[in-house]
């Protein structure tokens, strides 16, 4: 649900619009969204409760209630498109001709898997671009008595960035969100050269169980 302003009523006047109603309006607007009405994949609060007090790979040490000065750590919004979001995602792999009315059909489809998607994004706030991002999808499953299982993909922080521990801090709050959300395990794969950097944070490749196949499409 979410409240849009209707100017075909008087200026003040706001009306409630469910999925489908919002994504008519966001056809009509080309996708332009104003940011007084920017949504969130998921809610914010459960960033900033997630506590880092027993993490001993920061120094200094951050948080994502206290990443350091003009970085705020947050859930993925509907306005990123414009704050560089997908140009981001380019240092990571291959992105193609997205336009803003297919960026928000796809967050409004991911938002309503309710439970699911927490792509979660580092803003310099002085600049307003996204320089950091990492998703954490959350599985159900029977197995387990109808367990949950965490996986983390499609991790990066800005080539301006690197090197200030925001990639450690947008991984350990995905990890830490995934206990937080009753997942039993979270898993990833990478290039082995990056190994060492899941490892720092705890990730372990199992002995017998460390293969990652997969078929291309
Ligand atoms: C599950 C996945 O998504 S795998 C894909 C990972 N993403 C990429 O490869 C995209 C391109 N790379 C990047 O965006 C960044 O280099 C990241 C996200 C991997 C790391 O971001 P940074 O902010 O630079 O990492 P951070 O400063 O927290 O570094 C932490 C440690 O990891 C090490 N490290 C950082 N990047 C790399 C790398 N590419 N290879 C090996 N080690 C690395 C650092 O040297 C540092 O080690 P130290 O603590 O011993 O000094």
């Amino acid at each position: 649900m979410a409240e849009v302003n209707n100017n075909s009523k008087k200026a003040n006047d706001l009306v409630i619009l469910d999925e489908d109603e919002l994504n008519q309006e966001v056809q009509k607007t080309n996708g332009f969204v104003p940011e007084a009405e920017e949504s969130f994949l998921y809610d914010n609060a459960l960033v900033q409760a997630l506590s880092f007090e027993h993490l001993t790979c920061f120094n200094p040490k951050i948080s994502p209630a206290q990443p350091g000065m003009n970085l705020m750590v947050r859930s993925l919004g509907s306005g990123d498109y414009e704050r560089g979001f997908l140009d981001l995602l380019a240092q990571l792999t291959k992105v193609g001709e997205i336009s803003k009315s297919d960026f928000l059909k796809r967050f409004n489809s991911m938002k309503g898997c309710k439970g699911t998607y927490y792509v979660t994004v580092i803003e310099d706030t002085s600049t307003h671009e996204i320089i950091g991002a990492a998703t954490l999808v959350v599985e159900q499953k029977f197995i387990r008595g109808c367990a949950k299982k965490g996986i983390i993909e499609e991790v990066v922080v800005s080539d301006r960035y690197r090197g200030r521990q925001l990639g450690k801090l947008i991984v350990a709050t995905l990890i830490e969100m995934g206990k937080s959300l009753g997942c039993y395990k979270v898993s990833l794969n990478c290039t082995d050269q990056m190994i060492k950097f899941y490892c720092s944070l705890g990730f372990k490749q199992e002995e017998g169980n460390a293969n990652f196949l997969q078929i291309r499409m």
